[in-house]
């Protein structure tokens, strides 16, 4: 029996970026014999451009792509204000260029600065591990409290395009506790030039590359790019469907 009755269905912001791949990994996980998974086909598939398309929606996946592009053409097709009053209620989970538009700020924005829809307490840098040449693949270290992600023996291995950086954190009593999913090895962060130590602290946040605060998460990474679907599975299963099956809040 389904224990989920969706009024929408997640989709994905579809404005610009990789949002087919996004589509297609989703579909999968819609055919795998997970039935939790299967018993709501209804969620899957079903791209979002306009503010009408999204107000029938109960979560949403922000692509990769170009943040600056993405917050243009969201404010062009009057999705910009609705956007972000979805995030202070509904699932969302941004990856890359989406992380960047989830952060409350960022370093780095082009020049005349940049549109955000904010809702993590998080700071992130734009490019932080460089430019498109700099561009790379890196085993994550899943953190055993998120289950879905670490019940696969197979390593993650996380595809990093222009990727931007978690620079900082802002732990607020009053909000829902920030909780690290994945980081990368100290290996795979770039050297600063001036660097006298080269070791990383283990708290560094840059090592950070997913995170999660309350209905919303964040990743620097392109999962969707990648076979393994288990972020999607993470992202639907135990963010999403929560959401549906939390009884009503007493008014
Ligand atoms: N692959 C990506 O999504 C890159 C994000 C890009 N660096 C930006 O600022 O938007």
């Amino acid at each position: 029996m389904c224990d989920y009755e969706p009024s929408g269905m997640p989709i994905i912001l579809a404005l610009q970026g990789a949002f087919a791949e996004h589509q297609t990994t989703l579909n999968n996980l819609a055919n795998k014999s997970c039935t939790k998974v299967k018993s709501m086909p209804k969620l899957l598939s079903k791209l979002v451009r306009t503010p009408a398309e999204l107000a029938e929606c109960d979560a949403l996946i922000i692509p990769g792509g170009e943040s600056t592009t993405m917050a243009l053409l969201a404010r062009i097709s009057g999705l910009l204000e609705p956007l972000r009053e979805f995030v202070q209620r509904k699932p969302v989970w941004g990856t890359c260029a989406g992380a960047i538009l989830l952060a409350e700020s960022i370093e780095g924005s082009k020049k005349g600065g940049q549109e955000l829809l904010g809702g993590m307490a998080v700071k992130i840098g734009r490019n932080g591990f460089g430019s498109q040449i700099d561009s790379f693949e890196a085993p994550l270290l899943c953190s055993p409290e998120a289950v879905a992600l670490t019940k696969r023996p197979e390593e993650f291995v996380g595809v990093f395009i222009r990727a931007p950086v978690v620079l900082g954190i802002t732990e607020d009593p009053s909000r829902p506790k920030i909780q690290v999913l994945a980081k990368i090895s100290p290996e795979a962060l770039p050297k600063s030039e001036d660097a006298t130590d080269s070791t990383t602290p283990e708290d560094d946040p840059r090592l950070i590359v997913a995170l999660r605060q309350g209905h919303l998460v964040l990743t620097t990474f392109h999962p969707e790019l990648t076979k393994d679907d288990r972020f999607h599975e993470y992202f639907v299963l135990e963010v999403v469907m929560p959401t549906f099956s939390a009884p009503p809040t007493p008014s």
